[in-house]
């Protein structure tokens, strides 16, 4: 239980996957949550939320699931999170929260600005955790402790209403340890593709090549994967639909940072082709300092993997 009390008597969340499903049970966990409900349009994940007593009520019914809902997460795939908010809107109650997860913020502010969420307040949202794992087992109510959790709110909406909806939000993901940064939605989309998307873009090649070579290679790259190869892997088996859509919806942004990797990685080439050791030690010895300084803020442990693999799975 958090000293924070009850926060919204009713909530609703879309999507009873990883982070749906850890949002319920960390709220859950902390009492700031009362009744919970799930709308999900997959019937094998509505029967297993059901199953493991993820809410109190279960539907495949948006309109049913949002109409009395003080607060409303929407958890589902990036491009969906658009069209689910549309039809939820006319559905809301007047003064109710809508919220997401999603991985990108830009489109999905533009949604949030539709004129049929007037009545509502519209606040998107990032939690900057997670894992490469899916679907309603996924979720523990541990995951956000300790990490970012970013609100990108409408600019357009300055009113004191809007404004005290936002502070409650940011207590919200409080309550159960996240810790929250305001910003600009765009903003953001640079500062993911830099940090999260192009990793797990260059985790997805890399996997792929490796596996290519496995054939050439027989089976080596499998038997001999040193820890950094591994690392790769479990990155590469994130879900493929919600990286799909977290490509598709922040492309300009991603294809800027890649222009900018491919040519830091076109020097690195040119350093290994003429045996310049200096660069080479030199790019090194200050990336090695950047870990350490991560580590040193608290932001990492500097155990391998710590804390991603936590959950049931
Ligand atoms: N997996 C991760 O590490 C993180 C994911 N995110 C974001 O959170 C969102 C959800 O991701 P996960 O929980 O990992 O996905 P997930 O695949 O575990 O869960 C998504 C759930 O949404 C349901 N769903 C899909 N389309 C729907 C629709 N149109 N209407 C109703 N239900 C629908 C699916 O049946 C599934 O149960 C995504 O937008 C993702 O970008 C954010 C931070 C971390
Ligand atoms: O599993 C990992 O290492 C992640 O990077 C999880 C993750 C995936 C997507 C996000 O938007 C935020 C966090």
């Amino acid at each position: 239980m958090s000293p924070t009390g009850l926060l919204y008597p009713k909530m609703t969340v879309v999507g009873a996957g990883l982070i749906g499903g850890s949002v319920i049970l960390a709220a859950r966990a902390h009492g700031v949550v009362g009744e919970v409900t799930i709308a999900d349009a997959s019937e094998a994940h509505r029967a297993r939320a059901l199953e493991i007593g993820l809410a109190d009520h279960v539907t495949g019914d948006l309109a049913e699931a949002v109409k009395d809902a003080d607060l409303v997460v929407i958890a589902t795939p990036v491009l969906s999170i658009g069209d689910v908010a549309a039809a939820v809107a006319p559905h809301l109650k007047p003064g109710a929260t809508l919220t997401d997860v999603g991985s990108t913020k830009a489109t999905i502010a533009e949604a949030f600005r539709s004129p049929a969420l007037a009545k509502v307040f519209p606040i998107p949202g990032h939690p900057i955790a997670g894992t490469e794992q899916s679907g309603p087992d996924a979720g523990f109510a541990e995951l956000f402790e300790g990490r970012w959790t970013i609100l990108t709110p409408l600019a357009d909406r300055e009113d004191e209403a809007y404004a005290a909806a936002v502070a409650k939000l940011s207590t919200f993901w409080r309550s159960f340890g996240a810790q929250v940064e305001l910003m600009e939605e765009k903003h953001h989309d640079l500062v993911l593709a830099v940090v999260s998307h192009l990793p797990h873009l260059i985790a997805y090649t890399i996997v792929g090549s490796a596996a290519d070579l496995e054939n050439v290679t027989e089976n080596e790259v499998i038997k001999y994967s040193a820890s950094g190869f591994r690392d790769f892997t479990r990155i590469a088996a994130s879900d493929p639909t919600m990286w799909r859509d977290i490509f598709v919806a922040n492309k300009d942004a991603v294809l800027e940072m890649l222009g900018r990797f491919t040519e830091d990685l076109q020097a690195m080439s040119r350093a290994i082709r003429w045996g310049d050791a200096d660069t080479l030690h030199a790019h090194f010895t200050r990336t090695r300092a950047i870990r350490r300084g991560i580590v040193a803020a608290g932001q990492e442990s500097a155990e391998p993997n710590f804390g991603r693999d936590r959950g049931k799975h």
